[in-house]
Protein backbone atom coordinates (compact mmCIF):
# COMPACT_ATOMS: atom_id res chain seq x y z
CA UNK A 1 0.00 0.00 0.00
CA UNK A 2 1.57 3.27 -1.13
CA UNK A 3 1.29 5.70 1.98
CA UNK A 4 -0.32 8.92 1.73
CA UNK A 5 2.72 10.95 2.51
CA UNK A 6 4.57 9.85 -0.80
CA UNK A 7 1.99 11.26 -2.12
CA UNK A 8 1.88 14.44 -1.31
CA UNK A 9 5.46 15.25 0.29
CA UNK A 10 7.24 17.30 -1.95
CA UNK A 11 10.59 16.30 -1.75
CA UNK A 12 9.60 12.87 -2.53
CA UNK A 13 7.18 14.55 -5.43
CA UNK A 14 10.41 14.83 -7.50
CA UNK A 15 10.58 11.23 -7.72
CA UNK A 16 6.91 11.41 -9.09
CA UNK A 17 6.62 7.93 -8.79
CA UNK A 18 2.82 7.72 -8.05
CA UNK A 19 1.07 8.26 -10.70
CA UNK A 20 -2.88 8.69 -10.11
CA UNK A 21 -2.87 5.98 -12.04
CA UNK A 22 -1.16 3.79 -9.85
CA UNK A 23 -2.45 4.48 -6.69
CA UNK A 24 -5.82 3.57 -8.16
CA UNK A 25 -4.29 -0.13 -8.31
CA UNK A 26 -2.17 -0.33 -5.73
CA UNK A 27 -4.11 1.50 -2.77
CA UNK A 28 -6.92 0.27 -0.60
CA UNK A 29 -7.36 3.16 1.05
CA UNK A 30 -7.76 7.01 -0.63
CA UNK A 31 -4.87 8.41 0.63
CA UNK A 32 -6.02 12.30 2.49
CA UNK A 33 -4.43 14.33 -0.37
CA UNK A 34 -7.25 13.22 -2.77
CA UNK A 35 -10.04 14.01 -0.10
CA UNK A 36 -11.92 17.11 -1.50
CA UNK A 37 -13.15 19.43 1.28
CA UNK A 38 -16.99 19.18 2.27
CA UNK A 39 -17.55 22.70 1.91
CA UNK A 40 -18.94 25.46 0.10
CA UNK A 41 -15.69 25.86 -1.96
CA UNK A 42 -16.59 22.67 -4.07
CA UNK A 43 -20.16 22.49 -4.06
CA UNK A 44 -22.84 19.47 -3.93
CA UNK A 45 -21.37 16.76 -6.32
CA UNK A 46 -24.25 14.67 -6.67
CA UNK A 47 -26.98 14.44 -9.09
CA UNK A 48 -26.63 18.03 -10.81
CA UNK A 49 -29.23 18.70 -12.97
CA UNK A 50 -28.06 18.24 -17.08
CA UNK A 51 -26.97 21.69 -18.73
CA UNK A 52 -28.73 22.82 -21.60
CA UNK A 53 -25.90 23.83 -22.97
CA UNK A 54 -27.22 24.63 -26.77
CA UNK A 55 -26.17 22.49 -29.39
CA UNK A 56 -24.70 25.08 -32.57
CA UNK A 57 -24.06 24.08 -35.86
CA UNK A 58 -20.98 25.24 -36.80
CA UNK A 59 -21.25 24.98 -40.99
CA UNK A 60 -24.34 27.34 -40.52
CA UNK A 61 -22.43 29.85 -38.58
CA UNK A 62 -20.26 30.97 -41.54
CA UNK A 63 -24.06 31.20 -43.69
CA UNK A 64 -25.70 34.16 -44.56
CA UNK A 65 -28.44 33.81 -42.03
CA UNK A 66 -27.95 35.51 -38.59
CA UNK A 67 -29.68 32.83 -36.69
CA UNK A 68 -27.15 30.61 -35.74
CA UNK A 69 -25.02 33.31 -34.61
CA UNK A 70 -27.64 34.34 -32.32
CA UNK A 71 -27.45 31.33 -30.50
CA UNK A 72 -23.89 31.36 -30.20
CA UNK A 73 -23.96 34.39 -28.39
CA UNK A 74 -26.77 33.66 -26.54
CA UNK A 75 -24.96 30.34 -25.22
CA UNK A 76 -21.32 32.14 -24.49
CA UNK A 77 -23.16 34.60 -22.52
CA UNK A 78 -25.52 32.23 -21.17
CA UNK A 79 -22.83 29.46 -20.48
CA UNK A 80 -19.46 30.27 -21.81
CA UNK A 81 -19.95 27.49 -23.65
CA UNK A 82 -21.84 25.17 -26.10
CA UNK A 83 -21.85 21.87 -28.23
CA UNK A 84 -20.70 22.14 -31.68
CA UNK A 85 -21.37 19.58 -34.58
CA UNK A 86 -20.98 20.15 -37.96
CA UNK A 87 -17.55 21.41 -37.32
CA UNK A 88 -15.58 19.74 -39.97
CA UNK A 89 -13.85 17.14 -38.04
CA UNK A 90 -14.31 13.30 -39.40
CA UNK A 91 -15.94 11.30 -36.27
CA UNK A 92 -13.29 8.99 -37.67
CA UNK A 93 -10.59 11.39 -36.68
CA UNK A 94 -12.25 12.01 -32.93
CA UNK A 95 -12.14 8.28 -32.37
CA UNK A 96 -8.43 8.16 -33.44
CA UNK A 97 -7.86 10.81 -30.97
CA UNK A 98 -9.80 8.94 -28.31
CA UNK A 99 -7.79 5.88 -29.20
CA UNK A 100 -4.29 7.28 -28.80
CA UNK A 101 -5.00 8.97 -25.60
CA UNK A 102 -6.27 5.45 -24.44
CA UNK A 103 -4.17 3.03 -25.88
CA UNK A 104 -1.31 5.54 -24.09
CA UNK A 105 -3.09 5.69 -20.44
CA UNK A 106 -2.91 1.91 -20.80
CA UNK A 107 0.78 1.38 -21.25
CA UNK A 108 2.46 0.61 -18.64
CA UNK A 109 3.85 2.85 -16.01
CA UNK A 110 7.12 2.51 -17.29
CA UNK A 111 6.67 2.90 -20.61
CA UNK A 112 4.62 6.23 -19.78
CA UNK A 113 7.19 7.67 -17.96
CA UNK A 114 9.51 7.95 -20.22
CA UNK A 115 7.38 10.90 -21.46
CA UNK A 116 7.49 12.01 -17.73
CA UNK A 117 7.28 15.78 -17.18
CA UNK A 118 10.32 17.71 -15.26
CA UNK A 119 9.67 18.04 -12.08
CA UNK A 120 9.33 21.87 -12.41
CA UNK A 121 7.33 21.95 -15.86
CA UNK A 122 4.20 21.28 -17.25
CA UNK A 123 4.99 19.86 -20.74
CA UNK A 124 4.78 16.27 -20.82
CA UNK A 125 3.26 13.27 -18.55
CA UNK A 126 2.44 13.71 -14.94
CA UNK A 127 -0.16 14.29 -12.15
CA UNK A 128 -1.51 17.52 -10.56
CA UNK A 129 1.76 19.31 -9.90
CA UNK A 130 1.91 19.57 -5.92
CA UNK A 131 2.28 23.22 -5.48
CA UNK A 132 1.29 23.54 -2.09
CA UNK A 133 1.35 21.05 1.29
CA UNK A 134 -2.45 21.69 1.89
CA UNK A 135 -3.73 21.21 -1.63
CA UNK A 136 -6.14 19.01 -2.69
CA UNK A 137 -4.57 16.73 -5.10
CA UNK A 138 -7.03 16.17 -8.64
CA UNK A 139 -7.92 12.18 -9.27
CA UNK A 140 -6.16 12.71 -12.59
CA UNK A 141 -3.33 12.11 -14.50
CA UNK A 142 -2.51 13.90 -18.10
CA UNK A 143 -0.33 14.21 -21.27
CA UNK A 144 0.39 17.90 -21.96
CA UNK A 145 1.79 19.14 -24.85
CA UNK A 146 2.68 22.33 -26.92
CA UNK A 147 1.41 21.53 -29.72
CA UNK A 148 1.96 24.88 -31.74
CA UNK A 149 3.40 26.75 -32.89
CA UNK A 150 5.16 23.58 -34.11
CA UNK A 151 8.97 24.62 -33.56
CA UNK A 152 8.08 24.61 -30.09
CA UNK A 153 6.78 21.28 -29.66
CA UNK A 154 9.06 19.18 -27.56
CA UNK A 155 9.33 15.95 -28.79
CA UNK A 156 10.43 14.43 -26.06
CA UNK A 157 7.56 14.66 -24.22
CA UNK A 158 5.29 13.43 -26.86
CA UNK A 159 4.38 9.35 -26.38
CA UNK A 160 6.51 7.60 -29.35
CA UNK A 161 3.87 4.71 -27.99
CA UNK A 162 1.20 4.10 -30.11
CA UNK A 163 3.47 5.19 -32.91
CA UNK A 164 0.70 7.51 -34.75
CA UNK A 165 0.40 9.76 -31.74
CA UNK A 166 1.86 12.54 -33.03
CA UNK A 167 0.47 12.36 -37.03
CA UNK A 168 -3.22 12.03 -35.12
CA UNK A 169 -2.28 14.89 -32.74
CA UNK A 170 -0.52 17.45 -35.46
CA UNK A 171 -3.88 16.53 -38.00
CA UNK A 172 -6.30 17.10 -35.16
CA UNK A 173 -4.91 20.73 -34.34
CA UNK A 174 -5.08 22.03 -37.96
CA UNK A 175 -8.65 20.87 -37.81
CA UNK A 176 -9.01 22.60 -34.72
CA UNK A 177 -7.05 25.91 -36.10
CA UNK A 178 -9.32 25.75 -39.21
CA UNK A 179 -12.73 25.35 -36.65
CA UNK A 180 -11.27 28.00 -33.96
CA UNK A 181 -10.85 30.87 -36.46
CA UNK A 182 -14.66 30.21 -37.57
CA UNK A 183 -15.04 30.50 -33.94
CA UNK A 184 -13.54 33.51 -32.83
CA UNK A 185 -14.77 35.16 -36.22
CA UNK A 186 -18.04 34.51 -35.71
CA UNK A 187 -17.74 35.17 -31.43
CA UNK A 188 -17.01 38.93 -33.27
CA UNK A 189 -20.21 38.87 -36.21
CA UNK A 190 -22.47 37.87 -33.24
CA UNK A 191 -21.27 41.21 -31.19
CA UNK A 192 -22.09 43.17 -34.49
CA UNK A 193 -18.27 43.69 -34.54
CA UNK A 194 -15.75 43.27 -37.54
CA UNK A 195 -15.05 39.61 -38.07
CA UNK A 196 -11.11 39.79 -37.65
CA UNK A 197 -11.41 41.80 -34.14
CA UNK A 198 -10.15 39.00 -31.83
CA UNK A 199 -8.12 37.18 -34.29
CA UNK A 200 -6.41 40.22 -34.64
CA UNK A 201 -4.77 40.10 -31.02
CA UNK A 202 -3.51 36.81 -32.25
CA UNK A 203 -0.42 37.79 -33.78
CA UNK A 204 0.94 35.21 -36.52
CA UNK A 205 2.17 32.87 -34.45
CA UNK A 206 -0.92 31.10 -32.39
CA UNK A 207 -0.19 29.09 -29.46
CA UNK A 208 -2.26 25.56 -29.13
CA UNK A 209 -1.61 23.28 -26.05
CA UNK A 210 -3.18 19.84 -25.66
CA UNK A 211 -4.14 18.18 -22.56
CA UNK A 212 -4.92 14.77 -22.52
CA UNK A 213 -6.56 13.86 -18.97
CA UNK A 214 -6.90 10.28 -17.74
CA UNK A 215 -9.20 9.74 -14.57
CA UNK A 216 -8.69 5.99 -13.71
CA UNK A 217 -11.64 4.66 -11.76
CA UNK A 218 -11.67 5.52 -8.44
CA UNK A 219 -13.35 3.36 -5.58
CA UNK A 220 -14.14 6.75 -3.81
CA UNK A 221 -15.47 8.92 -6.68
CA UNK A 222 -17.78 10.61 -4.11
CA UNK A 223 -14.59 11.74 -2.44
CA UNK A 224 -12.80 13.24 -4.56
CA UNK A 225 -12.65 15.64 -8.10
CA UNK A 226 -11.08 14.73 -11.22
CA UNK A 227 -10.16 18.25 -11.51
CA UNK A 228 -11.04 20.69 -9.16
CA UNK A 229 -13.29 23.94 -10.06
CA UNK A 230 -11.58 26.24 -12.64
CA UNK A 231 -11.91 28.28 -15.63
CA UNK A 232 -9.30 27.88 -18.57
CA UNK A 233 -6.61 30.48 -18.94
CA UNK A 234 -6.98 30.31 -22.77
CA UNK A 235 -8.88 32.01 -25.62
CA UNK A 236 -10.79 29.17 -26.17
CA UNK A 237 -10.89 25.55 -25.47
CA UNK A 238 -12.07 22.89 -27.71
CA UNK A 239 -12.97 19.86 -25.32
CA UNK A 240 -13.39 16.39 -27.07
CA UNK A 241 -15.28 14.52 -24.14
CA UNK A 242 -14.91 10.77 -23.40
CA UNK A 243 -17.37 9.37 -25.35
CA UNK A 244 -19.42 6.95 -23.04
CA UNK A 245 -18.89 8.28 -19.52
CA UNK A 246 -19.65 11.82 -18.73
CA UNK A 247 -17.95 13.77 -15.69
CA UNK A 248 -17.41 17.48 -16.81
CA UNK A 249 -19.50 20.12 -14.99
CA UNK A 250 -20.41 23.27 -15.58
CA UNK A 251 -20.94 25.93 -12.59
CA UNK A 252 -23.68 28.94 -13.23
CA UNK A 253 -25.55 31.45 -11.29
CA UNK A 254 -24.17 28.91 -8.04
CA UNK A 255 -25.23 25.86 -9.51
CA UNK A 256 -23.47 22.32 -10.79
CA UNK A 257 -24.76 21.06 -14.19
CA UNK A 258 -23.97 17.93 -15.93
CA UNK A 259 -22.38 18.91 -19.12
CA UNK A 260 -24.47 15.73 -21.70
CA UNK A 261 -22.48 14.01 -24.13
CA UNK A 262 -23.23 14.74 -27.95
CA UNK A 263 -22.34 12.33 -30.32
CA UNK A 264 -19.22 13.15 -32.04
CA UNK A 265 -19.94 17.07 -30.99
CA UNK A 266 -16.69 18.98 -29.17
CA UNK A 267 -17.88 21.19 -26.54
CA UNK A 268 -15.84 25.11 -27.06
CA UNK A 269 -15.61 27.30 -24.11
CA UNK A 270 -14.42 30.72 -23.96
CA UNK A 271 -11.50 31.21 -21.88
CA UNK A 272 -10.10 33.94 -19.62
CA UNK A 273 -8.65 35.78 -22.39
CA UNK A 274 -11.65 35.80 -24.56
CA UNK A 275 -13.58 37.16 -21.34
CA UNK A 276 -11.30 39.91 -21.54
CA UNK A 277 -11.13 40.98 -24.94
CA UNK A 278 -15.00 40.91 -24.96
CA UNK A 279 -14.90 43.51 -22.06
CA UNK A 280 -16.76 40.80 -20.25
CA UNK A 281 -19.48 40.28 -22.56
CA UNK A 282 -18.55 36.83 -22.64
CA UNK A 283 -17.53 34.99 -19.38
CA UNK A 284 -15.12 32.12 -19.01
CA UNK A 285 -17.07 29.25 -17.49
CA UNK A 286 -15.96 27.76 -13.74
CA UNK A 287 -15.94 23.77 -14.32
CA UNK A 288 -14.88 20.82 -12.78
CA UNK A 289 -14.49 16.95 -13.70
CA UNK A 290 -15.79 13.80 -11.61
CA UNK A 291 -14.49 10.32 -11.87
CA UNK A 292 -16.40 7.20 -11.94
CA UNK A 293 -16.14 4.60 -9.49
CA UNK A 294 -15.19 1.73 -12.07
CA UNK A 295 -14.63 3.10 -15.32
CA UNK A 296 -11.97 5.13 -16.27
CA UNK A 297 -12.92 8.53 -18.40
CA UNK A 298 -10.71 10.55 -21.02
CA UNK A 299 -10.95 13.60 -22.21
CA UNK A 300 -8.63 15.75 -24.43
CA UNK A 301 -8.54 19.68 -24.52
CA UNK A 302 -7.26 21.87 -26.90
CA UNK A 303 -6.03 25.43 -25.72
CA UNK A 304 -5.75 27.73 -28.22
CA UNK A 305 -4.59 31.10 -27.46
CA UNK A 306 -2.83 34.47 -28.78
CA UNK A 307 1.22 34.44 -29.53
CA UNK A 308 2.81 34.68 -26.35
CA UNK A 309 4.09 38.32 -26.03
CA UNK A 310 1.28 39.72 -27.15
CA UNK A 311 -0.53 42.20 -25.52
CA UNK A 312 -4.67 41.20 -25.51
CA UNK A 313 -7.24 44.01 -23.84
CA UNK A 314 -11.17 43.93 -24.03
CA UNK A 315 -11.56 45.44 -27.97
CA UNK A 316 -12.18 49.03 -28.75
CA UNK A 317 -16.02 49.02 -29.81
CA UNK A 318 -16.93 47.14 -26.95
CA UNK A 319 -15.58 49.65 -24.62
CA UNK A 320 -18.38 52.20 -23.90
CA UNK A 321 -19.58 54.69 -21.74
CA UNK A 322 -22.16 52.25 -20.71
CA UNK A 323 -19.25 49.26 -20.14
CA UNK A 324 -16.45 50.78 -19.08
CA UNK A 325 -13.60 49.04 -19.48
CA UNK A 326 -13.43 46.16 -17.37
CA UNK A 327 -9.81 44.52 -17.73
CA UNK A 328 -6.71 45.74 -18.42
CA UNK A 329 -4.22 45.40 -21.21
CA UNK A 330 -2.17 41.98 -20.29
CA UNK A 331 0.79 40.72 -21.71
CA UNK A 332 -0.55 37.16 -23.05
CA UNK A 333 3.04 36.43 -22.81
CA UNK A 334 3.61 36.75 -19.33
CA UNK A 335 3.98 33.45 -17.36
CA UNK A 336 0.94 32.46 -14.89
CA UNK A 337 2.09 32.86 -11.43
CA UNK A 338 1.39 30.02 -8.81
CA UNK A 339 0.05 31.04 -5.85
CA UNK A 340 1.67 29.50 -2.97
CA UNK A 341 0.18 28.80 0.76
CA UNK A 342 2.00 31.95 3.32
CA UNK A 343 3.84 30.96 5.78
CA UNK A 344 5.26 34.76 7.60
CA UNK A 345 3.22 36.75 7.78
CA UNK A 346 1.50 36.30 10.94
CA UNK A 347 -1.55 35.27 10.50
CA UNK A 348 -1.69 31.49 9.94
CA UNK A 349 -1.72 28.97 12.30
CA UNK A 350 0.66 26.33 10.78
CA UNK A 351 3.60 26.97 9.80
CA UNK A 352 4.06 25.55 6.18
CA UNK A 353 7.41 24.86 4.63
CA UNK A 354 8.28 26.91 1.68
CA UNK A 355 8.09 25.40 -1.22
CA UNK A 356 10.28 22.93 -2.36
CA UNK A 357 11.64 24.51 -5.40
CA UNK A 358 10.95 28.33 -5.82
CA UNK A 359 11.27 28.58 -9.50
CA UNK A 360 8.18 26.47 -10.39
CA UNK A 361 7.85 26.32 -14.04
CA UNK A 362 8.06 30.00 -14.46
CA UNK A 363 8.91 29.97 -17.62
CA UNK A 364 6.11 27.65 -19.14
CA UNK A 365 3.40 27.74 -16.84
CA UNK A 366 1.68 29.80 -19.40
CA UNK A 367 -2.05 30.12 -20.70
CA UNK A 368 -2.61 26.91 -22.07
CA UNK A 369 -2.38 25.39 -18.39
CA UNK A 370 -5.67 26.37 -17.00
CA UNK A 371 -5.84 28.68 -14.24
CA UNK A 372 -8.27 28.31 -11.03
CA UNK A 373 -10.34 31.41 -10.66
CA UNK A 374 -13.07 31.98 -8.44
CA UNK A 375 -16.40 31.30 -9.58
CA UNK A 376 -18.98 34.49 -9.38
CA UNK A 377 -20.26 33.32 -6.12
CA UNK A 378 -19.12 30.73 -3.88
CA UNK A 379 -15.80 30.24 -3.66
CA UNK A 380 -12.24 31.04 -4.27
CA UNK A 381 -9.56 28.38 -5.16
CA UNK A 382 -6.58 30.33 -4.06
CA UNK A 383 -8.12 30.71 -0.72
CA UNK A 384 -9.26 27.32 -0.98
CA UNK A 385 -5.89 26.26 -1.49
CA UNK A 386 -4.76 27.72 1.55
CA UNK A 387 -7.31 27.23 3.73
CA UNK A 388 -7.39 23.06 2.70
CA UNK A 389 -4.99 22.09 5.74
CA UNK A 390 -7.34 23.78 8.17
CA UNK A 391 -10.51 22.61 7.18
CA UNK A 392 -12.16 25.93 7.63
CA UNK A 393 -15.97 25.80 7.18
CA UNK A 394 -18.67 28.45 6.88
CA UNK A 395 -16.03 31.13 5.87
CA UNK A 396 -15.96 33.15 3.00
CA UNK A 397 -13.48 33.69 1.02
CA UNK A 398 -11.80 36.45 0.12
CA UNK A 399 -12.30 36.96 -3.64
CA UNK A 400 -9.10 38.89 -4.36
CA UNK A 401 -7.34 38.10 -7.76
CA UNK A 402 -3.71 37.24 -7.48
CA UNK A 403 -1.74 39.56 -9.67
CA UNK A 404 1.15 38.89 -12.34
CA UNK A 405 3.88 39.28 -10.48
CA UNK A 406 5.29 40.64 -13.23
CA UNK A 407 3.01 43.33 -12.98
CA UNK A 408 5.21 44.58 -10.34
CA UNK A 409 8.20 44.77 -12.38
CA UNK A 410 6.37 46.53 -15.45
CA UNK A 411 6.03 49.65 -13.62
CA UNK A 412 2.17 49.69 -12.23
CA UNK A 413 3.04 52.42 -10.30
CA UNK A 414 1.50 54.52 -13.54
CA UNK A 415 -1.14 52.76 -13.78
CA UNK A 416 -2.17 54.18 -10.08
CA UNK A 417 -5.68 55.06 -9.94
CA UNK A 418 -8.00 56.51 -7.65
CA UNK A 419 -9.15 53.34 -5.72
CA UNK A 420 -13.02 54.54 -5.14
CA UNK A 421 -14.15 54.18 -8.85
CA UNK A 422 -15.42 51.00 -8.73
CA UNK A 423 -14.52 49.60 -12.29
CA UNK A 424 -10.57 50.37 -11.89
CA UNK A 425 -10.52 48.18 -8.88
CA UNK A 426 -11.31 45.20 -11.48
CA UNK A 427 -8.32 43.35 -12.15
CA UNK A 428 -7.84 41.57 -15.07
CA UNK A 429 -10.19 38.42 -14.36
CA UNK A 430 -7.96 36.12 -14.40
CA UNK A 431 -7.24 34.39 -11.23
CA UNK A 432 -3.18 34.89 -11.51
CA UNK A 433 -1.64 32.08 -8.95
CA UNK A 434 1.37 32.99 -7.41
CA UNK A 435 4.75 30.90 -7.10
CA UNK A 436 6.55 33.65 -5.48
CA UNK A 437 9.98 33.08 -6.00
CA UNK A 438 12.09 33.59 -2.96
CA UNK A 439 14.54 35.79 -4.82
CA UNK A 440 11.69 37.70 -6.78
CA UNK A 441 11.81 41.51 -6.14
CA UNK A 442 10.10 42.11 -2.96
CA UNK A 443 6.91 44.07 -2.23
CA UNK A 444 6.04 45.08 0.77
CA UNK A 445 2.19 44.44 2.55
CA UNK A 446 0.72 47.60 2.18
CA UNK A 447 -0.85 46.48 5.56
CA UNK A 448 1.44 44.72 7.79
CA UNK A 449 4.56 45.97 5.68
CA UNK A 450 6.19 42.80 6.05
CA UNK A 451 7.17 41.21 2.81
CA UNK A 452 5.36 39.35 0.20
CA UNK A 453 7.42 37.48 -1.54
CA UNK A 454 7.89 34.96 1.29
CA UNK A 455 5.64 32.32 -0.06
CA UNK A 456 2.32 34.20 1.74
CA UNK A 457 -0.93 34.52 -0.86
CA UNK A 458 -0.27 37.73 -2.35
CA UNK A 459 -3.40 40.35 -3.05
CA UNK A 460 -2.56 42.64 -5.77
CA UNK A 461 -5.28 45.04 -6.18
CA UNK A 462 -6.12 46.73 -9.64
CA UNK A 463 -4.29 50.09 -8.05
CA UNK A 464 -0.73 47.95 -7.61
CA UNK A 465 -1.10 47.82 -4.11
CA UNK A 466 -0.10 44.75 -2.81
CA UNK A 467 -1.46 43.35 0.31
CA UNK A 468 -1.47 39.70 1.90
CA UNK A 469 -4.65 38.39 1.37
CA UNK A 470 -5.07 37.31 4.76
CA UNK A 471 -4.19 40.72 5.99
CA UNK A 472 -6.64 42.21 3.10
CA UNK A 473 -9.04 40.17 4.40
CA UNK A 474 -9.09 41.48 8.11
CA UNK A 475 -9.47 45.08 6.64
CA UNK A 476 -12.23 44.49 4.40
CA UNK A 477 -15.76 44.83 5.04
CA UNK A 478 -18.07 41.05 4.12
CA UNK A 479 -19.79 42.77 1.41
CA UNK A 480 -16.69 44.07 -0.08
CA UNK A 481 -14.98 41.04 -0.48
CA UNK A 482 -15.60 40.30 -3.63
CA UNK A 483 -14.19 43.59 -4.55
CA UNK A 484 -11.20 45.23 -1.95
CA UNK A 485 -11.68 48.82 -1.39
CA UNK A 486 -7.59 49.50 -1.15
CA UNK A 487 -6.97 50.59 2.27
CA UNK A 488 -4.20 52.65 1.37
CA UNK A 489 -5.73 54.20 -1.52
CA UNK A 490 -8.41 55.29 0.86
CA UNK A 491 -6.60 56.31 3.34
CA UNK A 492 -5.01 59.01 1.11
CA UNK A 493 -8.25 59.81 -0.49
CA UNK A 494 -9.60 61.04 2.55
CA UNK A 495 -6.77 62.72 3.85
CA UNK A 496 -6.48 64.73 0.55
O1 LIG B 1 -12.31 16.31 -18.44
C1 LIG B 1 -13.09 17.23 -18.66
O2 LIG B 1 -14.23 17.02 -19.09
C2 LIG B 1 -12.67 18.64 -18.41
C3 LIG B 1 -11.26 18.94 -18.80
C4 LIG B 1 -10.88 20.35 -18.53
O3 LIG B 1 -11.64 21.13 -18.05
C5 LIG B 1 -9.52 20.83 -18.83
O4 LIG B 1 -8.69 20.04 -19.26
O5 LIG B 1 -9.28 22.04 -18.65
FE1 LIG C 1 -10.89 23.20 -18.21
Amino acid sequence: MIESQSVISPANHKSMSNQVQEIATDCDKLPERFIRKEDEEYGNITNPSPAEIPVIDVSLLTSSSHLELGRLKSAITTWGCFQAINHGIEGSLLDKVREISKLFFSLSAEEKKKCLREEDDVEGYGNDMVLSDHQTLDWTDRVYLTVLPKHQQRLQFWPQNPNNFREVVDEYCSKIELINEIILKSLARSLNLEENCFLDQYGPTANMFARFNYYPPCPWADKVLGLKPHSDGSATTYLLQDKELEGLQILKDGQWFGVPIVPDALTINVGEQIEIMSNGIFKSPVHRALVNSKDQRISVAMFCNPQTEKDIGPVDALVTDDRPRRYKNIDSGLPLVIMMEGSTNGHHHHHHPPPHHHHHHRHNFNRGAFVYRAPRHSYNVQHAQRNLGQHSHGKTNPPFKVGHKSESRSGYTERREKASRKQERIRSNRLVIDVVSGDSTKIMCGLCSASTSDNSVVAVLVCGHVYHADCLETRTPYEERRDPLCPVCVDSHSAN
